[in-house]
């Protein structure tokens, strides 16, 4: 590597690939890999974020700073402060099977923390295999309010190699993460999305330092574009810090009837001239989406 350093930039624009502990591996405009350091004000860099980086004496590179993000991905440490982990997430892949059954409320979340993300949301139904034998027809019910509400699905069985082209061919030009609860497969089609496991062992080895394991978020290019950001902490990532406002634009549907409440705070609750609920009595909003949505009321 250091050979090539007086023909390659001295300095330029990269993204955060991964972190490994205060250094970081970052992607050069040119795809080149470079393991820098940075300093302690920069300690916030998340997996993804664009950076400015510079060489310094000795072949040492040193990302300098950081760049707008659209977004990041944040998660309380083990003394409960955030630290973000991911960040310009364009998509969450949502998987979920039908063993373990879907927990509803949970996918709500999800829904909710996509849009607080200002990302997009692709359900994954995982494990096909076993809908026949599994799926109740209270799940069946539940996910149909889940088309009905325009949220894009996908069948899939990560076990059959099942519906991972489409997935690919889904997340496009995106950057996805994959997230959903314990059991539903997420491991199983992130193994799927990247089958070249020298190819993701490799982004990491390629700083010539040897083979290094990391449990920070890293991204991994797609050979059909886009990327995957993947970590243990970015897959079980909760909703946490939940208010009104957050909690009201994760129900778009509710949208179009937002202004026809007597109230203009109106929860949606015990008031009386109430939009969505009449919407949801006439029928024109989902009745079982309407319900949890209640229920996440309660504890905001
Ligand atoms: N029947 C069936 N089983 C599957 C399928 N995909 C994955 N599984 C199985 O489901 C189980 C859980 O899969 P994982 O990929 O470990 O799930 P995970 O979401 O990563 O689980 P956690 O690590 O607990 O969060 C494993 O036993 C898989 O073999 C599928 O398409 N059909
Ligand atoms: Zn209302």
């Amino acid at each position: 590597m250091t050979e090539n350093i007086s023909h390659a930039a001295s300095s330029g624009i990269g993204q955060v690939i991964t972190r490994f502990g205060a250094d970081f591996l970052i992607e050069t405009e040119a795809g080149e890999r470079l393991r820098c350091t940075a300093r302690r004000k920069l300690d916030h860099l998340a997996c993804s974020d664009h950076v400015q980086w510079e060489r310094q004496a000795q072949g040492n590179a040193a990302v300098t700073a950081m760049l707008p993000r659209r977004n990041v991905l944040e998660r309380p440490d083990f003394r409960g402060k955030l630290r973000p982990i991911a960040a310009n997430i364009d998509l969450l892949i949502v998987v979920a099977s039908w063993q373990p059954a879907p927990v509803w409320e949970t996918l709500d979340r999800y829904l909710i923390a996509a849009n607080r993300l200002h990302a997009d949301v692709l359900l994954v139904m995982n494990k096909m295999d076993l809908r026949q034998t599994h799926a109740t027809a209270e799940a069946e019910a539940c996910l149909a309010e889940y088309v009905r509400i325009g949220c894009p699905i996908l069948h899939v069985a990560a076990d059959q190699q099942q519906g991972i082209g489409d997935i690919l061919s889904a997340i496009q030009r995106r950057t996805a993460i994959v997230v959903g609860q314990s059991g539903v497969g997420k491991s199983s089609i992130a193994a799927q999305l990247l089958p070249d496991t020298d190819i993701r062992v490799g982004t990491i080895s390629d700083t010539g330092e040897g083979r290094h394991t990391t449990t920070s978020a890293t991204l991994y290019r797609l050979p059909a574009g886009g990327a995957l950001i993947d970590s243990p902490g970015v897959r079980d990532f909760g909703l946490t810090g939940l208010d009104f406002a957050t909690l009201e634009s994760g129900f778009p549907e509710f949208r179009p009837f937002l202004g026809g409440c007597r109230f203009n705070n109106c929860t949606h609750n015990h008031e009386p001239g109430c939009a969505i609920k009449a919407a949801v009595n006439a029928g024109q909003l989902p009745p079982k989406r309407f319900a949890r949505y209640l229920s996440l009321l309660s504890t905001v």
